[in-house]
């Protein structure tokens, strides 16, 4: 699987660098086949028209004839063979069969993934959708343009996705660009077009349809007569407010998650809509950690007191954090989570789009510091912590909103007497350049990722029930490569450092567990 992260993408990119090389070798071949029998049909040519100036005194030449006749006896069965003996194309298909056999293939699963991530990150930032196409990501113009053919591949296939809300728009796009293509005007353009208002009819996106058939018949009024028919039917349809049609069935199901207000919140955390309220921000502040470990202080800054969550700055240096990367860059996987429902174990899900890879604290000095700076940092003991687990987050990569900490049904593994997740301790790796931020929907806060920097927030209330005002998120990435390390500590072990509470103190966060 390669759309979930920026490291797949990369071997899809070699693929691509490979078979361009390859076609190009094939049409440099033909290329030089077709100059070589260019030169031939250039030589005759000449030859007759010399002849023509006076075709009689040219055949009267003896050697004249005697060419004629050669060439016809002997060069044209040349020719005839340098043509069918070319193995260009042979050899062409050949190695292509070799490279499908050895290089990265994105998959279906992969087509329909990146077509989904561009969806939601046109959701959850509310882009436009001409602008996406041209590029611009919020103003910032990143990557290059779509095609008109581009656009309609995404539209056809959120069509059978039944996407159909974002469907309209794509190919909206997408017929808007072919009509300013130099061929946009041609018959064969035209009648795409009107295979195209026939799609928006059967959604009933009526004022899409009119739009298209109007433009049509504004290139061409004549021939296209059949649609003035079309116009009316559309017409009393938009009139009659008529709401037939795919995309006003799938209108979205009562419980649906992201129709809730919850995942609204969330949307318009990510998006910097949604902050935490002057009053709270008044409280926190940026101070000085003196570090344990020998180092210079660190900046620790407070980014919610209730509950608690800071952020660490320059933590690890850019040297380490690189070191766990390319230590993570070959082992990582499609992230999984917990399955709840049938069969336990974990599985991968829509919900979480990134790669992932497990290392023990003990494996190297890298993955030890990044242990103790925890540990140093919250002062909790780190022995009983769960394995490091590296995360790599492509375009459009993202985690919904979760709790890391285990619900009170929640069956431990054999022999886990660790408790619950008491903390969580997330290193960023990376920086980002737009979106991929880590959202709190109900503090409602944003971290937008540092590189080197650590976030650490409490998952338990002090009487260990879960608080549930820790939900959290990874917002959508829409530009870069999100790298992070992720940390959890158990309870096990910490009654020192935190106390437990005799009182149960979970009620100012009980009406967060089933928000809506
Ligand atoms: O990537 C992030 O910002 C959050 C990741 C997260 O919440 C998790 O992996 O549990
Ligand atoms: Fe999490």
């Amino acid at each position: 699987e390669f759309f979930s992260s920026t490291s797949g993408l990369e071997k899809l990119f070699k693929t691509e660098i490979l078979l361009l090389e390859e076609l190009q070798n094939y049409v440099n071949e033909i290329n030089q086949h077709a100059l070589a029998l260019q030169s031939e049909i250039d030589a005759i040519r000449m030859e007759h028209l010399s002849a023509a100036e006076n075709i009689d005194d040219y055949l009267n030449n003896p050697v004249n004839a005697f060419r004629l006749i050669k060439r016809l006896h002997s060069d044209w069965e040349t020719f005839e063979s340098s043509v069918s003996t070319d193995t260009s194309r042979e050899n062409f298909i050949e190695n292509m069969v070799g490279h499908k056999a050895n290089l990265s293939f994105p998959s279906q699963d992969d087509f329909v993934g990146s077509a989904i991530a561009l969806t939601r990150l046109q959701q959850t930032y509310q882009l436009d959708v001409a602008e996406l196409a041209s590029g611009i990501l919020n103003g910032v113009k990143y990557g290059t343009a779509m095609s008109w053919q581009d656009c309609f591949v995404l539209g056809q296939h959120l069509y059978a996705l039944r996407d159909f809300n974002h469907t309209v728009p794509w190919l909206q796009q997408s017929m808007q660009l072919l009509g300013e293509q130099s061929y946009g005007q041609e018959s064969a353009s035209l009648d795409f077009m009107e295979a195209v208002v026939d799609y928006h009819r059967e959604m009933g996106a009526h004022e899409t349809a009119l739009g298209l058939v109007n433009h049509v018949l504004s290139i061409e009024p004549e021939h296209r007569s059949h649609l003035l028919e079309t116009r009316q039917q559309l017409e009393e349809l938009i009139t009659d407010g008529d709401k037939n049609g795919l995309l006003h069935m799938t209108a979205r199901r009562p419980g649906d998650y992201h129709a809730s207000r919850e995942f609204k919140m969330y949307e318009q955390v990510c998006r910097g809509d949604l902050n935490p309220s002057p009053a709270k921000l008044r409280e926190l502040r940026c101070r000085f950690r003196r570090s344990r470990l020998g180092y210079a202080p660190f900046k620790l800054e407070e980014l919610s007191h209730e509950p608690l969550v800071f952020q660490v700055h320059q933590v690890v240096s850019s040297k380490s954090a690189e070191f766990i990367k390319k230590m993570a860059r070959p082992k990582i996987k499609r992230s999984t989570v917990y399955s709840i429902g049938g069969g336990g174990g974990s599985q991968a899900a829509a919900f979480r789009t990134s790669q992932g890879a497990s290392f023990n604290y003990s494996r190297n000095a890298a993955t030890k510091i990044l242990s103790r700076h925890v540990g140093d940092l919250s002062s909790l003991d780190m022995n009983f912590a769960e394995e490091l687990q590296v995360a790599n987050y492509g375009i459009g990569g993202h985690y919904e909103p979760h709790w890391d900490s285990f619900p009170e049904n929640h069956i431990y593994d054999e022999g886990d007497d660790r408790g619950n997740r008491i903390a969580t301790g997330i290193y960023y790796l990376s920086d980002v350049e737009a979106g991929g931020g880590t959202a709190f929907p109900f503090l409602p806060l944003l971290v937008t990722p540092e590189k080197g920097s650590l976030l650490f927030w409490y998952n338990l209330h002090e009487s260990g029930d879960q608080d549930y005002r820790t939900k959290h998120a990874a917002c959508p990435v829409l530009q870069g490569s999100k790298w992070i390390a992720n940390v959890w500590i158990r309870e096990r072990n910490q009654h020192n450092v935190r106390p437990c509470g005799l009182q149960r103190n979970h009620e100012i966060s009980v009406p967060f567990r089933d928000f809506d």
